[in-house]
């Protein structure tokens, strides 16, 4: 059993895959073994977790993922814990492995109570698992949902917090809030977007011994972002190495949002950036980065450098898209530049011809922005997060980076990346500015569109981790911390 370490590239396999996975390995193996082993695990790490936890309450659903807690729950009383076991099967309908934990249960002289009375030292979570259907949970299972959270003990998931979907990270609105969730034979991509990173807690993973060539048989759904490789600079390097970068934005009133993007770009390691205003009386020297050079959007030469484009662009962005589209640059468009894009056939055009013409191109929305560009609410684009990023890859052949909690980058070629790093204190105005010129500052360093969103989104997100609990944390100090990690 492991800890999902982060920055590993951890493959994440959805319900299908797993099913899959499992089918292979049952066949190969005495029956019930694979439950047997999940049940195991499942004590191992309650006992890991809480090990002076006396009173247990297993709390089981009607499927599978219930006679995993059943199983749990005979290893833990073999241990000396007093177990209070519930469960929603009918050994009538409960799936063969369950029907034959439920007689292991009754064997080993546990008693399955109608209702968990009392306190409890530790909750473990078997009600749902993989076979969770996102309705509203109702009667029992709601009410014993409730209990778990309610009860202040640690609480243990088996496989997935209840009323979580484990491809896409939805939950029902009364769902198990984990502080531990074990995985069994796969990690869920659920777990890492969406409201899984809520839900979960610490995420486990046992592979309920299956050798490597069975778990590796089946492509993955997607992966875990990994921290990126630093790279050192050789002494031999100039400015011209690191490339140029151009931020296009800052209309009337939005100025801060340009110079926010422009800063992320020279602190992520940029040789030169410049800035092109929409508003362009408005600024001709930010004294506090007096590294960055203002320059008339019309003599910036778009052939020979990395484009940022729409930070703070508003409607007035709409006239240079045109160009910076038809451009060879490796181009980030943010914000306004999405906007305008997804009210507009013939820029939409345009941005897909870049792909024919060997032109990078990343998008970074956020979910509202994503819905605009898919013609979606952003209620359908968090549904399914995975697959609305990886739609608008494939609709405008580009990388795509969906912004939000656990956030994916999508490619044509490539599957999937959801990001583990980040948290609830990038929810500030101007971050999402800040991460389109690490990313510019990538590309302009050499990487693909794909390495380039990779790279910065995993680092926007680790600053974040490792800001000082206490300390504020605004978009501009989030620019001033990108030099920590920029580390070329
Ligand atoms: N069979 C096996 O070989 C193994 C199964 N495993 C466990 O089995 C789980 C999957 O088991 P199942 O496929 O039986 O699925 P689950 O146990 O996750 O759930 C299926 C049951 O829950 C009910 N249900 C689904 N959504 C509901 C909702 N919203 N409200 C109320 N009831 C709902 C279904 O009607 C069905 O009875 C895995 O998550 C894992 O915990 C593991 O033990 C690994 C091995
Ligand atoms: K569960």
């Amino acid at each position: 059993m492991n800890k999902t370490i982060p920055g590993t590239r951890h493959p994440l396999h959805g319900v299908d895959q797993t099913r899959r996975i499992e089918q292979t390995a049952a066949q190969a193996l005495p029956a019930h073994t694979l439950m047997q082993r999940a049940g195991l695990a499942v004590a191992r790490l309650a006992l890991a977790i809480a090990p002076h936890a006396q009173r247990i309450w297993i709390a089981c659903g009607p499927g599978n993922n219930g006679g995993d807690g059943l199983e749990a729950a005979i290893h833990l009383q073999r241990w000396g814990k007093q177990v209070v076991v519930t469960w929603l099967g009918q050994t009538e309908s409960a799936p063969a492995d369950t029907v034959a934990a439920r007689l292991r249960l009754q064997d080993a002289g546990i008693l399955v109570e109608s209702m968990p009375s009392g306190d409890f030292d530790l909750c473990i979570d078997a009600l749902l698992g993989i076979g969770s259907q996102l309705r509203e949970p109702q009667g029992l299972m709601a009410d014993w949902i409730r209990q778990i959270n309610a009860s202040g003990a640690p609480i243990l998931s088996v496989d997935l917090p209840t009323g979580l979907h484990a491809d896409t990270g939805q939950a029902t609105a009364v769902h198990v809030q984990a502080s531990h969730t074990l995985n069994l034979l796969t990690l869920k991509p659920g777990l890492f977007t969406a409201q899984g990173r809520d839900a979960a807690g610490t995420v486990w993973c046992d592979t309920l011994g299956l050798e490597l060539n069975v778990l590796t048989a089946l492509a993955p759904t997607a992966y875990l972002n990994a921290q990126p490789i630093k790279t050192r600079r050789p002494h031999a390097s100039h400015k011209g190495s690191y490339g140029d970068v151009a931020v296009i934005g800052g209309a009337h009133g939005m100025t801060g949002a340009a110079l926010l993007a422009a800063g992320a770009a020279l602190y992520a390691g940029t040789g030169r950036v410049f800035v092109g205003l929409l508003n362009d009386q408005s600024v001709t020297v930010d004294v506090r980065h007096p590294e960055l050079m203002f320059r008339p959007i019309q003599s910036l030469d778009f052939s020979a450098m990395t484009v940022v484009c729409g930070c703070g662009g508003g409607q007035a962005v709409q006239p240079v898209l045109c160009d910076v589209l038809s451009s060879p640059a490796p181009v980030v468009l943010d914000a306004d530049a999405l906007n305008v894009i997804a009210t507009d056939n013939v820029l939409q055009t345009e941005l897909l011809a870049r792909c024919a013409r060997q032109a990078v191109t990343v998008l970074t929305p956020h979910p509202l922005e994503a819905a605009r560009l898919l013609g979606q609410t952003a209620q359908q684009v968090q549904s399914d997060r995975l697959t609305a990023a990886q739609t608008l890859a494939q609709r405008f052949a580009c990388t795509v980076v969906l912004k939000g909690s656990g956030s994916i980058i999508a490619s044509p070629d490539h599957l999937p990346v959801i990001n583990p790093t980040g948290n609830g204190r990038l929810a500030s105005a101007g971050t999402g500015d800040v991460l389109a010129g690490m990313v510019g500052a990538e590309l302009a360093a050499g990487k693909t569109g794909f390495e380039a969103a990779c790279r910065a989104v995993y680092r926007h997100g680790a600053l974040a981790d490792t800001w000082p609990p206490g300390a504020p944390l605004t978009a501009q100090l989030l620019v001033l911390g990108g030099c920590d990690t920029a580390c070329r």
